[in-house]
């Protein structure tokens, strides 16, 4: 059998994802053109069929290779799937999958799911085998794998119930090798309830019994494609994922990590010139630019002035100088040539005890730091700069003063909370951001609750559409935006069109406190840099690059402990501080230079 080739395994270019309603249309634009909706779906469960043969013999093979025995061929044993289907077109995927795995030798059972036993009977009739142009896709499909005496059966809840509380399940299906979720595809849209989310569970349960390899066909059932969400955790948890004609936007941020395992491309259709529904909603990027030598006959000024405003102590109390100390170093670690850190005097002993290179001012010297805001290449601000009305005061001064002086600006933490005030009192320096950032580049950072306070909305409500929140973001402030988390969201705008990455890199360990001060650093570090081009400059850049330095700290343990080397000094994605991040961060910098 030949092995599928899969054209966008482990490729460094940026990947395409689309929304639902972007696949409908393509897939509309196909059939228009002439081609057949059906004969699409078998050519789709034909070479899924495949892939599912090959991914399972390799999965075998290292298991044998890690059980330390030796593979040998079994030409009498009889590979088992179990396939559970759902009533639309990935259930119809489902189908022809069984279809084809019998033919190939498989021992198929196919369950299920809302369907009513009469819809088999009349499945069953001639009469309506005759009346074949009547029947949707799915229904065909349904047809194809009952005549060809398929296995199948209903799925009843009572069948799959914990058993006593014990881990045995009440199993009346047959085991499997390999378990196939064609419950639903792009056309889910809300949580799924009752039979739909009882299968689901049941689905997750059974493979996890069984050990088995879990394939999804086309997303996990139960992820949203266009967002990436997941209602109250209930979807199929998969190994792998077929992912069928484009790649879905929701498989890459938020839940979708989570739940997907390896994807898979099956591309299908070739690239429509000129059909809009091919223009990507986002790119995943997974590698960062190539960075240039600098020249020899250059000086600290060359690389940039950063300045960083914030590490603050709030009613000589609560302080936050840690903040600015951690973007500080990581600006630092990014090659900026002079850096300058407006924080609490309370801070200034500790920041130059880890950080001597840079140069201290208080925070509270008005005349000073506007001195130095026209002496800055860039201006960053709001890293524990605190939230009560004197700070808010402070914000508006050094922005409206960096506006004046017609500087780049990062906005972070404090300072995008104190903006959403404004933004409510309807404050002039909104519009003079917003204006500020046709002509400069002007860069805000949120988290999800950060981007809710800017948007006047729930934290669930972003959450359940990142991508809608990041373009709303970008509409009422202006400028570029991260909306930080996993598979953060990068938009940038330049004068033709707004450009939205997904970034494919960092890792679950860089949830925790102070990395999001570690990553304004790097924005502003690589910012401040005029000698890189664009590219090595932008935004995007310093998010790659920052996931990449999390991802070379965790990755470096894994090497370690392979090597059984000196474990005293592994750094894992559990305790990993941002206080690591700017020597990763300068490793990463010079992996880039090679
Ligand atoms: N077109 C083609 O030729 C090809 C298509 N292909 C395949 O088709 C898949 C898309 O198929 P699809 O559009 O039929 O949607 P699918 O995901 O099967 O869902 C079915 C229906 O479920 C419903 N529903 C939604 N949420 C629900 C919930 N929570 N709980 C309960 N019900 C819920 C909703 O219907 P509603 O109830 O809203 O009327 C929805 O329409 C695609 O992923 C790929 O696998 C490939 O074969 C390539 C060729
Ligand atoms: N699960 C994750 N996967 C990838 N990156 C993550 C994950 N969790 C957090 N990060 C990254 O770490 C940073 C955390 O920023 P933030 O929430 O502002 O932290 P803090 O306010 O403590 O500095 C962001 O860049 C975010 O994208
Ligand atoms: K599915």
């Amino acid at each position: 059998m030949p092995v599928p080739v899969n054209l966008l395994a482990n490729t460094t270019m940026p990947i395409a994802l689309h929304s639902s309603e972007q696949l409908y249309a393509m897939e509309k634009a196909w059939f228009a053109d002439g081609y057949d909706s059906f004969g699409l779906m078998k050519q789709a469960a034909w070479q899924m069929a495949q892939y599912i043969a090959v991914l399972y013999e390799q999965k075998s093979l290292k298991k044998c290779a890690s059980d330390k025995i030796e593979f040998c061929h079994r030409p009498t044993y009889q590979h088992r799937v179990s396939i559970w289907v759902g009533k639309g077109n990935n259930g119809g995927d489902g189908w022809l999958i069984a279809y084809y795995l019998q033919q190939m030798g498989w021992q198929v059972e196919v369950i299920a799911v809302g369907f009513d036993s009469h819809e088999f009977e009349i499945a069953n009739t001639t009469q309506c085998l005759n009346k074949e142009s009547a029947l949707s896709d799915a229904e065909k499909a349904l047809q194809i794998a009952l005549s060809a005496n398929c296995s199948y059966q209903c799925f009843e809840n009572s069948n799959y119930n914990d058993n006593n509380n014990n881990s045995e399940k009440l199993h009346k299906h047959q085991q499997a090798d390999v378990y196939v979720d064609a419950l639903f595809g792009i056309g889910l849209d809300r949580a799924p309830a009752g039979i739909h989310k009882q299968a689901i569970c049941a689905f997750n349960a059974a493979t996890q019994y069984d050990s088995a390899l879990t394939i999804a066909v086309d997303i996990p059932s139960g992820l949203v494609a266009s967002t990436g969400q997941v209602f109250d955790h209930i979807a199929v948890q998969a190994d792998i994922t077929l992912c069928l004609i484009a790649r879905k936007f929701g498989l890459h941020t938020k839940d979708g990590m989570d739940y997907s395992g390896e994807v898979i491309d099956i591309p299908l259709i070739p690239y429509q010139v000129g059909n809009t529904a091919f223009k990507p909603a986002a790119k995943l990027l997974r590698t960062a630019h190539h960075l240039s030598p600098r020249r020899q006959n250059s000086y600290k000024g060359s690389y940039g002035h950063v300045l960083i405003i914030g590490g603050n102590r709030i009613d000589g109390s609560q302080g936050m100088g840690g903040a600015a100390i951690l973007s500080a170093s990581s600006a630092m670690a990014t090659g900026t040539g002079k850096i300058t850190v407006a924080c609490h005097e309370a801070f200034h002993g500790a920041l130059l005890t880890s950080l001597p290179d840079a140069m201290t001012m208080n925070l509270h010297d008005t005349d000073g730091v506007k001195n130095l805001i026209k002496e800055a290449s860039v201006v960053a601000i709001g890293m524990g700069l605190g939230r009560d009305e004197k700070e808010k005061a402070v914000f508006i001064t050094y922005i409206e003063a960096a506006i004046a002086a017609g500087k780049p600006i990062i906005i972070d933490a404090d300072g995008l909370y104190h903006l959403a005030a404004l933004q409510l009192d309807e404050h002039q320096l909104i519009t003079q951001l917003k204006e500020h950032s046709a002509q400069h580049q002007v860069c805000f950072t949120p988290h999800s609750g950060e981007a809710a306070k800017l948007l006047n909305k729930k934290i669930s409500e972003v959450e359940a559409d990142r991508l809608a929140a990041i373009n709303q973001c970008t509409e009422n402030y202006g400028g570029d935006w991260v909306l930080k988390g996993a598979g953060s969201l990068i938009l940038e705008q330049d004068e033709a069109e707004h450009h939205v990455y997904v970034c494919g890199v960092g890792n679950a360990g860089m949830a925790s406190a102070g990395m999001g001060d570690v990553l304004s650093g790097v924005i502003v570090g690589l910012l401040a840099q005029q000698d890189l081009n664009e590219d090595a400059r932008s935004l995007h850049q310093a998010v790659l690059l920052h996931g990449l330095a999390g991802d070379f700290l965790v990755k470096q343990t894994e090497r370690l402990n392979m090597t059984n080397h000196n474990r005293s000094l592994l750094v894992g994605q559990r305790g990993l501080q941002a206080q690591d991040m700017p020597a990763a961060i300068r490793h990463v910098m010079q992996l880039l230079n090679e």
